[in-house]
């Protein structure tokens, strides 16, 4: 389902209380709350939103358990690592503790192997279903989401939960949930605003079936819930 918001405000207001709904619901339920953050630049605000007194008091942090979506293979305090953003706006925020964070970068591993060992950590906290409870993504002006970029092999992945692979036109190395995994979540939400995404986001939503060229379009949840915020300029309303 899209949702349409008039500003980008609006779209953190809500995505925050998504997040909080998601993570009380989980954690009554069952004592604790997985949810998958995204990289890129359009989730701070929400993040930071978490992060302020009016949000932080509603979750009970010590069941929360943090992963991400996908990561640039760099060292935690490079600017371009997804981590370092999130702890900035976030994670360094509130009362969570380190042993609950799954970072998706480790020193001296190489991020093949290291996507082993990640995968591993899902299913330790997660159980074999690997079922998050909320799952956040952005979603690139070429319609990727995560690290599933058009064309790349990943797209075909069907058995491994996370893979990494040598990115040659951004000339780094990725590593990423697959679609399959990701596609087991209770709940998705996508985040995207701006007029560099109307394209994309007609494609992925109305547009024929390509996944190889608009990824996003893997994303098809199996029996949880997909719901994508965008503001009217993505939406092509403006
Ligand atoms: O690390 C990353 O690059 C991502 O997680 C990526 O999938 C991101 O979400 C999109 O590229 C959208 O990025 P923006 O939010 O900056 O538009």
């Amino acid at each position: 389902m899209v949702q349409i918001y008039n500003n980008t405000d609006e779209i953190n207001i809500e995505a925050a209380n998504l997040f909080i709904e998601s993570a009380q619901k989980a954690i009554t339920a069952k004592g604790k709350f997985t949810a998958v953050l995204t990289g890129g630049s359009s989730p701070a605000g929400i993040y930071k939103l978490l992060a302020s007194d009016a949000y932080k008091n509603k979750i009970e942090w010590s069941k929360v358990f943090i992963f991400w979506g996908d990561e640039r293979w760099v060292p935690l305090n490079d600017d371009l690592s997804n981590a370092k953003m999130s702890y900035s706006t976030l994670l360094s925020h509130v009362p969570i503790p380190q042993e609950n964070i799954f970072e998706m970068y480790k020193d001296g591993v190489t991020p093949e192997d290291y996507a082993v060992e990640y995968e591993k950590s899902i299913r330790t906290v997660l159980g074999e279903e690997g079922t998050f409870d909320l799952i956040l993504l952005g979603m690139g002006d070429d319609g990727h989401t995560a690290s599933l970029f058009p064309g790349e092999a990943v797209l075909q992945e069907q058995t491994k939960w996370v893979d990494a692979y040598y990115l040659a036109p951004q000339k780094m190395y990725r590593i990423t949930l697959t679609a399959p995994l990701i596609n087991k979540a209770e709940k998705i939400v996508v985040v995207a605003f701006g007029e560099k995404k109307i394209n994309a986001l007609k494609e992925v939503t109305t547009g024929e079936y390509n996944p190889t060229l608009y990824p996003m379009q893997l994303i098809k949840p199996l029996s949880g819930e997909l719901l994508f915020l965008v503001d009217k300029v993505a939406a092509g309303k403006n």
